[in-house]
Protein backbone atom coordinates (compact mmCIF):
# COMPACT_ATOMS: atom_id res chain seq x y z
CA UNK A 1 0.00 0.00 0.00
CA UNK A 2 2.62 2.88 1.17
CA UNK A 3 5.04 3.99 -2.04
CA UNK A 4 8.02 6.29 -1.56
CA UNK A 5 8.68 7.81 1.26
CA UNK A 6 7.76 11.75 0.91
CA UNK A 7 9.26 13.79 3.55
CA UNK A 8 10.69 12.93 6.62
CA UNK A 9 9.63 15.88 9.62
CA UNK A 10 11.69 17.62 11.98
CA UNK A 11 10.10 19.39 14.89
CA UNK A 12 12.56 22.64 15.57
CA UNK A 13 12.89 25.42 18.66
CA UNK A 14 14.28 28.03 15.93
CA UNK A 15 13.31 27.69 12.27
CA UNK A 16 15.49 30.21 10.41
CA UNK A 17 18.45 28.86 12.75
CA UNK A 18 17.71 25.45 11.47
CA UNK A 19 17.14 26.68 7.86
CA UNK A 20 20.21 28.62 7.85
CA UNK A 21 22.35 25.24 9.22
CA UNK A 22 20.89 22.87 6.14
CA UNK A 23 21.76 25.80 4.05
CA UNK A 24 25.21 26.69 5.08
CA UNK A 25 26.53 24.05 7.10
CA UNK A 26 24.68 20.93 5.72
CA UNK A 27 25.03 22.66 2.16
CA UNK A 28 21.46 21.43 1.38
CA UNK A 29 18.40 23.17 -1.11
CA UNK A 30 16.39 24.86 1.38
CA UNK A 31 13.14 26.93 0.33
CA UNK A 32 11.36 29.56 2.44
CA UNK A 33 9.08 29.38 4.96
CA UNK A 34 5.72 28.31 4.11
CA UNK A 35 2.25 29.30 7.34
CA UNK A 36 0.38 26.47 7.23
CA UNK A 37 -2.59 27.25 9.20
CA UNK A 38 -4.72 24.22 9.02
CA UNK A 39 -2.29 22.65 10.45
CA UNK A 40 -1.02 24.74 13.08
CA UNK A 41 2.74 25.11 11.49
CA UNK A 42 4.81 27.07 9.67
CA UNK A 43 7.00 24.25 7.61
CA UNK A 44 10.21 24.78 5.47
CA UNK A 45 11.12 21.91 2.74
CA UNK A 46 14.94 20.79 2.29
CA UNK A 47 15.21 18.96 -0.96
CA UNK A 48 17.17 15.78 -1.39
CA UNK A 49 18.30 13.79 -3.70
CA UNK A 50 15.94 11.21 -3.55
CA UNK A 51 13.37 12.82 -0.71
CA UNK A 52 12.66 15.81 1.42
CA UNK A 53 13.34 17.14 5.02
CA UNK A 54 10.51 18.83 6.45
CA UNK A 55 11.35 21.62 9.44
CA UNK A 56 8.07 22.29 11.22
CA UNK A 57 7.77 25.05 13.95
CA UNK A 58 4.32 25.26 15.83
CA UNK A 59 1.96 28.11 14.46
CA UNK A 60 -1.18 29.33 16.50
CA UNK A 61 -2.43 28.84 19.54
CA UNK A 62 -3.10 25.12 19.35
CA UNK A 63 -0.56 23.75 17.21
CA UNK A 64 -0.29 19.77 17.14
CA UNK A 65 3.19 19.80 17.58
CA UNK A 66 3.75 21.96 20.81
CA UNK A 67 3.28 19.42 23.21
CA UNK A 68 6.09 17.45 21.43
CA UNK A 69 8.22 20.44 21.48
CA UNK A 70 7.48 21.12 25.21
CA UNK A 71 8.88 17.23 25.63
CA UNK A 72 11.80 17.53 23.10
CA UNK A 73 12.89 21.11 23.65
CA UNK A 74 16.08 21.03 21.30
CA UNK A 75 13.73 19.68 18.49
CA UNK A 76 13.99 15.93 17.55
CA UNK A 77 11.69 13.12 14.22
CA UNK A 78 8.11 14.08 14.20
CA UNK A 79 7.12 12.07 11.59
CA UNK A 80 7.57 9.62 8.55
CA UNK A 81 5.35 10.94 4.92
CA UNK A 82 4.84 7.95 2.62
CA UNK A 83 2.88 8.11 -0.51
CA UNK A 84 -0.30 6.25 -1.09
CA UNK A 85 -1.97 6.34 -4.34
CA UNK A 86 -5.65 6.29 -2.90
CA UNK A 87 -5.51 8.07 0.22
CA UNK A 88 -9.47 6.48 1.34
CA UNK A 89 -8.22 3.37 0.52
CA UNK A 90 -6.22 3.23 2.29
CA UNK A 91 -7.54 4.76 5.48
CA UNK A 92 -10.44 2.48 5.40
CA UNK A 93 -8.17 -0.40 4.90
CA UNK A 94 -6.23 1.13 8.09
CA UNK A 95 -9.10 1.30 10.46
CA UNK A 96 -10.50 -2.09 9.34
CA UNK A 97 -7.16 -3.22 10.81
CA UNK A 98 -7.79 -1.43 13.88
CA UNK A 99 -5.15 1.77 13.45
CA UNK A 100 -6.48 5.14 14.54
CA UNK A 101 -6.70 7.96 12.30
CA UNK A 102 -5.93 11.03 14.11
CA UNK A 103 -8.42 14.52 13.94
CA UNK A 104 -11.97 13.47 12.33
CA UNK A 105 -10.73 11.10 9.34
CA UNK A 106 -10.99 12.92 6.85
CA UNK A 107 -7.93 14.19 4.73
CA UNK A 108 -6.73 17.28 4.70
CA UNK A 109 -5.09 19.51 2.18
CA UNK A 110 -1.25 19.12 3.47
CA UNK A 111 2.08 21.16 2.08
CA UNK A 112 2.16 19.78 -1.28
CA UNK A 113 -1.53 20.99 -2.11
CA UNK A 114 -2.17 16.73 -1.97
CA UNK A 115 -4.92 15.16 0.41
CA UNK A 116 -2.61 14.07 4.12
CA UNK A 117 -3.97 12.07 7.00
CA UNK A 118 -2.07 10.95 10.14
CA UNK A 119 -2.13 8.17 12.33
CA UNK A 120 -1.53 7.78 15.61
CA UNK A 121 2.09 6.72 16.87
CA UNK A 122 1.37 4.59 19.56
CA UNK A 123 -0.21 2.15 17.26
CA UNK A 124 3.29 2.13 14.99
CA UNK A 125 6.46 1.28 17.41
CA UNK A 126 6.24 5.30 18.38
CA UNK A 127 6.41 6.58 14.94
CA UNK A 128 3.82 9.29 14.06
CA UNK A 129 2.92 8.78 9.97
CA UNK A 130 1.77 10.98 7.87
CA UNK A 131 -0.33 9.47 4.27
CA UNK A 132 0.12 11.57 1.40
CA UNK A 133 -1.71 10.86 -1.81
CA UNK A 134 0.20 11.51 -4.93
C1 LIG B 1 1.79 20.41 6.78
C2 LIG B 1 1.72 18.90 6.88
C3 LIG B 1 2.37 18.26 5.65
O1 LIG B 1 3.48 17.72 5.70
O2 LIG B 1 1.71 18.36 4.59
C4 LIG B 1 2.31 18.37 8.19
O3 LIG B 1 3.20 17.56 8.26
S1 LIG B 1 1.56 19.02 9.58
C5 LIG B 1 2.43 18.29 10.96
C6 LIG B 1 1.77 18.59 12.24
N1 LIG B 1 0.46 17.90 12.31
C7 LIG B 1 0.28 16.75 13.01
O4 LIG B 1 1.19 16.23 13.66
C8 LIG B 1 -1.13 16.18 13.03
C9 LIG B 1 -1.25 14.86 13.74
N2 LIG B 1 -0.74 14.92 15.10
C10 LIG B 1 -1.54 14.92 16.20
O5 LIG B 1 -2.77 14.81 16.10
C11 LIG B 1 -0.87 15.04 17.54
O6 LIG B 1 0.41 15.65 17.35
C12 LIG B 1 -0.70 13.72 18.29
C13 LIG B 1 0.17 12.71 17.51
C14 LIG B 1 -2.06 13.10 18.60
C15 LIG B 1 0.04 14.00 19.60
O7 LIG B 1 -0.58 15.05 20.23
P1 LIG B 1 -0.12 15.52 21.68
O8 LIG B 1 1.37 15.57 21.75
O9 LIG B 1 -0.91 16.73 22.02
O10 LIG B 1 -0.72 14.35 22.52
P2 LIG B 1 -0.19 13.64 23.79
O11 LIG B 1 0.71 14.51 24.60
O12 LIG B 1 -1.41 13.10 24.44
O13 LIG B 1 0.66 12.46 23.19
C16 LIG B 1 0.24 11.14 23.23
C17 LIG B 1 1.49 10.27 23.19
O14 LIG B 1 2.07 10.37 21.88
C18 LIG B 1 3.41 10.79 21.96
N3 LIG B 1 3.71 11.62 20.80
C19 LIG B 1 3.25 12.86 20.55
N4 LIG B 1 3.73 13.30 19.37
C20 LIG B 1 4.49 12.30 18.88
C21 LIG B 1 5.26 12.15 17.71
N5 LIG B 1 5.33 13.11 16.80
N6 LIG B 1 5.93 11.00 17.50
C22 LIG B 1 5.85 10.00 18.43
N7 LIG B 1 5.14 10.08 19.56
C23 LIG B 1 4.48 11.22 19.79
C24 LIG B 1 3.49 11.55 23.27
O15 LIG B 1 4.81 11.56 23.74
C25 LIG B 1 2.58 10.72 24.15
O16 LIG B 1 3.25 9.57 24.58
P3 LIG B 1 3.36 9.16 26.11
O17 LIG B 1 1.94 9.07 26.55
O18 LIG B 1 4.06 7.83 26.09
O19 LIG B 1 4.14 10.27 26.75
CO1 LIG C 1 4.50 16.40 7.04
Amino acid sequence: MIGRLNHVAIAVPDLAAAADQYRNTLGAKVGAPQDEPDHGVTVVFIELPNTKIELLYPLGENSPIKGFLDKNPSGGIHHMCYEVEDILAARDTLKSQGARILGDGEPKIGAHGKPVLFLHPKDFNGCLIELEQV
